[in-house]
């Protein structure tokens, strides 16, 4: 049977599994007590912004299509603080133990677009059917065992994963068949290269350890929890060697969690501390492959994918209580011209700001799924990205919800001990042309006009409550 209808049995099993229910936001609330992000004042970050880019994938330089004009569109555009930067194993490491810091120096240019508007850039050692040798992106060829076994074009690339040539080259990567070379190592270090190139750049929030793992001939629990554990202990390892204080992020294998089923992933401790002083998070993606089936976000095949939003919450949120980690969803996304398309990245955003998770929505790449078409304009999903949120919460977050009917943006915290700073929320010039107005608790708020934030102060004590409405 093709991958898919495999898949959407295994996706229809997993949204049987939870109890019936839309994945309809429930009262506006965040999980406090729950890990953040924060910045260097103590205060949560709302992480909202982009995956840049796919085209970094097939490029020979391994870096997105964007130039610097790019960059400040899209923080006009969307507002968005936080960036997915894609790079690429094959042109960190093009020699086994070679590693291109001309390479590095043009990911840290663009790095500095973004960072000098404010934005904080995950990077993710991205890899889609391991590499080119096997028909996909990531790893060099040093670094593809594939035994000469062919890997066939597909008429869907995902079943490029499970073509003889990929199976063997993730096996021998993970060492799971026969005691291969220890390409593991080689991949830790690399890890440990780049960050002791960035440890110290301020926009760079952390590590994508490795995009949607997959384990080759070893799946589901006995992958993740053992030979994809193992890598990212040992890569956690490494970059804690030359870096103490960026956040490392993980991912769970992609063909279960992606699409709402349980994930294995156990604990992963931090060796700069447990608890609070841990900066591991959890970074999975949301693609219910119901939406595969071709019905987009309407009828039936919309009720099951409401059905996989459920079941996803519940399984990321099992997971990041395991793992003690905050949750930051790396990619969701589809293509907008199916139907019911934007009602469903509006159900993501609010499911994300019910989470406390952050968001980065696949892809900047000029297309159907971006929020700009090949000409650059603007296409009907940028609305639906570009809303109001917070930016920055100046202590523990207890919840934050946008509803469009009221044109009202609630965010409500409770002030910390040695959190400094501002509550900073994002108003979008289509809601709020001339910034905004607060009722209820914190200080009247200070506009921002460049950047489009209203900041706003919030005294000791309690809870802080705040509706931000636009101003007349
Ligand atoms: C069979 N396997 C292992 C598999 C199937 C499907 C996906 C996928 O849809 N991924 C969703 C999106 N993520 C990548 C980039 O990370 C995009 O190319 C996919 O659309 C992944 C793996």
């Amino acid at each position: 049977i093709g991958w898919t209808a495999a898949g959407a049995a295994l996706a229809v099993a997993a949204a049987l599994l939870v109890v019936v229910g839309p994945a309809e936001a429930g009262p506006a609330h965040t999980a406090t007590g729950h890990r953040w992000i924060t910045d260097d004042q103590g205060r949560a970050l709302v992480l909202t912004g982009l995956n840049t880019a796919s085209s970094a994938k097939s490029r020979p330089d391994g870096l997105p299509w964007i130039k610097e004009a790019d960059v400040q569109r899209e923080s006009d555009a969307l507002g968005s603080g936080f960036v997915r930067f894609l790079i690429q194993w094959r042109n960190v490491e093009p020699r086994p133990g070679e590693y291109d810091d001309g390479y590095l120096a043009q990911v840290a240019e663009r790095v500095r677009w973004y960072g000098t508007r404010g934005y904080r850039v995950m990077l993710d050692l991205h890899q889609d059917v391991y590499g080119p040798k096997v028909k996909g992106n990531g790893a060099p060829e040093w670094a593809t065992e594939n035994e000469g076994l062919p890997v066939a074009e597909q008429g869907q690339w995902e079943l490029k994963y499970i073509e003889p040539g990929t199976v063997r080259a993730f096996d021998n990567f993970w060492g799971t068949r026969t005691a291969s070379r220890d390409l593991r190592a080689h991949y830790a270090a690399a890890w440990a290269h780049v960050a002791a190139r960035f440890a110290d750049d301020p926009a760079v929030l952390g590590y994508d350890l490795m995009n949607e793992p997959f384990g080759g001939s070893v799946q589901g629990p006995a992958f993740e929890a053992g030979p994809l554990a193992a890598l990212y202990r040992r890569t956690i390892a490494a970059i804690r060697k030359v870096d103490h204080d960026s956040w490392i992020f993980v991912e769970p294998e992609a063909v279960s969690a992606n699409w709402g089923l349980p994930s294995a992933l156990p604990y992963l401790a931090d060796p700069r501390g447990d608890g609070p002083e841990a900066r591991i998070a959890y970074a999975p993606h949301l693609y219910p492959l119901p939406m595969d089936l071709g019905g987009g976000y309407t009828g039936d095949a919309g009720k099951w994918v409401d059905r996989t939003l459920t079941s996803w919450r519940e399984q990321t949120e099992k997971t990041a209580e395991r793992l003690g980690a905050p949750v930051l969803i790396g990619e969701y996304g589809l293509d907008t011209n199916l139907p019911g398309a934007l009602r469903y990245v509006a159900k993501v955003r609010a499911m994300a700001d019910d989470m406390g998770a952050g968001t980065a929505y696949w892809s900047n790449d000029p297309g159907s799924w971006a929020p700009w078409d090949q000409n650059l304009k603007p296409t009907a999903l940028l609305p639906v990205l570009d809303r109001p949120e917070p930016r920055v919460i100046a202590g523990d977050p207890v919840a934050y919800a946008w509803d469009e009917r009221s044109r009202t943006l609630s965010v409500s915290w409770r002030p910390a001990e040695g959190v400094r700073g501002d509550t900073e929320v994002y108003l979008p010039a289509r809601f709020f042309p001339r910034g905004g107005v607060v009722a209820g608790d914190g200080s009247a708020g200070v506009w921002n006009a460049n950047s489009r934030t209203l900041h706003v102060a919030s005294g000791s004590g309690g809870t802080v409550s705040v509706r931000i409405t636009p101003r007349a």
